[in-house]
């Protein structure tokens, strides 16, 4: 492919663009820089991608994305001002062909849920599906993990146009605030949109609830194609960022289409919990269906109708829609029940590590407690390092409000001391928190005094494989899964038990 022709579909003014270079393909690491590569050089947190533009022309880069000021020599300089969007415009037109119908979600929790439950309704509605987003990238024929929620530009691109290349027609993916800003997932045409909601996270990151806000809200105004349908959740939980996002949307041109007890394209005017999930009574273009969903907890039902939403708006058929609701499949990690301990308690597993998470996994399980026999809410959590230090205290503060015994124990110390993260967390709790620093000793503790009425909620890792100790080149993963592990402690509860 000829990079004066990229250029000029990506839209770029530079002057005389080489017309005859031939592009063989793109890097943002200049260590995957072959002959003919355009390479783009940001500076980024931790390196300035721009010391290693000499490198990446030695290797045989054709051109390089990089500010004006930038100085290149021996490659074409695409100079922009902002040469992250620069490059995935660029790489855009490059990466072909793409599935037809691309969406995209967005929001502080429940963006993998949504954009998975989406690929299972389509699929279910006869389409070739796919999404992509933390649990990596899952197609029809299985799952591949990339390591990152929102993957480098590059491996996006080239995973949308392989995927096209299989034959797949729709992609639901999982739209980060990192990746948003990073310009991570640019220049595709995206038909439609979802925000799920907007509570405290990552803000070692943005720094002020205001940028993160700021950075979720690029999806409305730069990557979503104009007036496309954007899906907001209006349920009962909706607060005034629900409301700044609707307002941020329709000033954008958007076809705004509410979901939830609030809302006007998909109104949820019932929800009761069923033995095996819930039963939910939705009205939609002047019908009121009721739904059995097969999943339990208020966050999954508004997943659940966020993704039906998002099927509704690239014209999937409203009956084989709600059809496809009662038959979803349950999203790995997220209130997953891993075991029934000897005594009788049901263990799940969760994905929660925000405070507002927290609480809405514990009030997701809080039903199917049986108080009446004196059950009690066990929940084990800690907080990673080197995330947002911030949340800490407020999930320690949710999780004692909410719970009735909580075990602090570690998530992902990372570069931090594991310690030190507790003691944050345990500042907010209160009286009913204890820790246990090992994740699989306070799992076992948490397994070893549950009662039969009792229920334990295990959060914070949900699908995770790994637990990430130290950093930079001290850093290990040290194989741990909390399905897996609630299972071992089960089984060794028992074994004890009869020994
Ligand atoms: C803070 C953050 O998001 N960092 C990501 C970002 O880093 P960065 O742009 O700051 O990159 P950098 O490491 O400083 O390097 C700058 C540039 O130099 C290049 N480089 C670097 C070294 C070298 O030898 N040669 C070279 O060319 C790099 O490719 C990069 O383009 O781009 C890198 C390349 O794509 C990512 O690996 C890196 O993810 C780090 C590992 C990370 O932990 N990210 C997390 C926080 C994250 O993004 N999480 C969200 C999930 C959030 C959620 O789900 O809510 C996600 O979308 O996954
Ligand atoms: N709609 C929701 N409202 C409140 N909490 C939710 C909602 N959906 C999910 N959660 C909570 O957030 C956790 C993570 O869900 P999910 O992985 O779908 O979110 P995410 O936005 O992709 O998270 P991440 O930011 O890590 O990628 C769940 O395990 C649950 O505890
Ligand atoms: N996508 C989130 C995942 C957090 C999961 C939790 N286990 C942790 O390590 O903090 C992040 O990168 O902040
Ligand atoms: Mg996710």
């Amino acid at each position: 492919m000829k990079l004066g022709k990229l250029i000029e579909e990506a839209g770029l003014a530079i002057g005389d663009a080489g017309p005859d270079i031939g592009v063989t393909g793109f890097a943002i690491d200049h260590r995957k820089v072959a002959p003919g590569t355009v390479f783009g050089a940001f500076q980024g947190a931790k390196f300035n991608a721009e010391d290693f533009i000499p490198s990446a022309i030695e290797a045989g880069a054709v051109a390089i994305v990089a500010r004006p000021e930038v100085k290149v020599l021996g490659a074409l300089h695409i100079a922009s001002d902002e040469p992250r969007r620069a490059f995935a415009n660029l790489a855009a037109q490059f990466f072909t062909p793409v599935p037809e119908t691309i969406v995209a979600v967005t929001g502080t929790n429940g963006k993998t849920s949504t954009a998975e439950m989406t690929r299972q309704i389509w699929r279910m509605c006869g389409e070739r599906a796919a999404s992509i987003g933390t649990l990596g990238v899952t197609t029809p024929d299985g799952s591949v993990s990339t390591g990152l929620t929102t993957p480098d530009i590059v491996t996006f691109l080239s995973n949308m146009s392989g995927l096209a290349r299989e034959g797949v027609t729709h992609v639901a993916y999982e739209a980060s605030s990192h990746g948003l800003s990073q310009f991570r997932n640019e220049g595709l045409p995206v038909t439609a949109c979802a925000f799920t909601n907007f509570s405290r996270d990552h803000l070692d990151y943005h720094g002020t609830m205001e940028e993160y806000f700021a950075a979720k809200m690029r999806l409305f105004d730069e990557v979503v194609d104009s007036g496309a349908p954007a899906i907001i959740w209006a349920g009962a939980d909706a607060n005034e960022w629900t409301d700044r996002a609707i307002k941020h949307a329709a000033r954008r041109g958007l076809e705004v289409r509410t979901v939830g007890e609030g809302g006007d394209f998909l109104r949820l005017s019932a929800r009761e919990a069923t033995q095996l999930g819930q039963s939910l009574t939705v009205e939609h273009d002047g019908e009121s269906r009721t739904l059995r969903l097969p999943l339990i907890g208020a966050y999954q039902a508004a997943n659940a109708l966020v993704s039906a939403g998002l099927a509704l708006a690239t014209g999937a058929d409203a009956s084989q829609v709600f059809d496809a609701v009662g038959r979803l499949q349950p999203v790995r990690g997220r209130l997953e029940r891993a075991v029934i301990t000897a005594s009788g308690a049901p263990v799940y597993v969760d994905y929660a590590h925000t405070p507002d998470a927290l609480e809405a996994a514990i009030i997701a399980l809080r039903p199917h407690v049986n108080a009446n026999r004196g059950g009690k809410l066990i929940a084990v959590f800690g907080a990673g390092g080197d995330r947002d230090q911030g949340k800490r205290a407020p999930m320690g503060g949710a999780a004692s409000r909410n719970a009735d015994i909580v075990i602090v124990t570690d998530d992902n110390p990372r570069g931090e001391d594991a310690a030190s993260i507790r003691k944050a967390v345990r500042s907010g709790a209160g009286g009913n928190a204890s820790e246990i620093g090992g994740r699989r000793d306070a799992i076992a503790a948490a397994i070893g005094q549950a009662r039969e009425n009792d229920i334990i909620l295990i959060a914070g890792k949900g699908h995770e494989e790994g637990q990430i100790i130290g950093s930079g080149d001290d850093m290990r993963v040290l194989p741990f899964n909390d399905v897996q592990v609630a299972r071992e402690c089960a089984a060794e509860t028992t074994r004890e038990g009869i020994a």
